[in-house]
């Protein structure tokens, strides 16, 4: 609910989190929060699919930005341990809803995750940072 911010030390790198409540009301404050942004995190909620549609929506006109032009993408796919299904499939599902495979301005990844159990973030965090260092050449 609402917003919150958090430092999240992982390996060599400070990473800053700005979590902006995702709600209807709530959406117009997301292009408040657009400056200096070096990754967008996305969520999808796994047990709620039938909204990937909205999501897909809103996706859009966030992608739109030009001040995140060129940010990295990540979408995670929370809540993965109440999914019953193909992970794999899943994944590929939402590549193709998100027109991900169309995306040029965006280095981007899909992860399968639980804040639950912690499954797949550490594979998320990994990722922001190699991709980090690949832009800036950091070894
Ligand atoms: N089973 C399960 N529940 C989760 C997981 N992550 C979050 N939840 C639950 O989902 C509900 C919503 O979590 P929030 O963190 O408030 O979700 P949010 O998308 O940030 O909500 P907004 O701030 O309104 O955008 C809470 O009841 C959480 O406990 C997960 O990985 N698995």
């Amino acid at each position: 609910m609402g917003f919150s911010i958090e430092l999240i030390q992982h390996q060599q790198f400070n990473l800053n989190f700005w979590d902006i409540g995702g709600q209807t009301s709530l959406r117009s404050f997301w292009f408040n929060y657009f400056d200096k942004t070096d990754f967008l995190v996305w969520v999808i909620d796994a047990s709620c699919l039938f909204r990937l549609q909205e999501s897909f929506q809103e996706f859009g006109k966030v992608l739109k930005e030009d001040r995140l032009t060129g940010c990295g993408l990540l979408v995670f796919v929370n809540k993965i341990e109440l999914f019953k299904g193909n992970q794999k499939e899943l994944v590929e599902q939402i590549v193709d809803l998100l027109g991900l495979n169309e995306v040029r301005n965006h280095a981007w990844n899909v992860v399968c995750c639980s804040a639950y159990t912690g499954a797949g973030l550490e594979e998320g965090l990994d990722w922001i940072t190699e991709e980090y260092s690949k832009k800036y050449y950091i070894l």
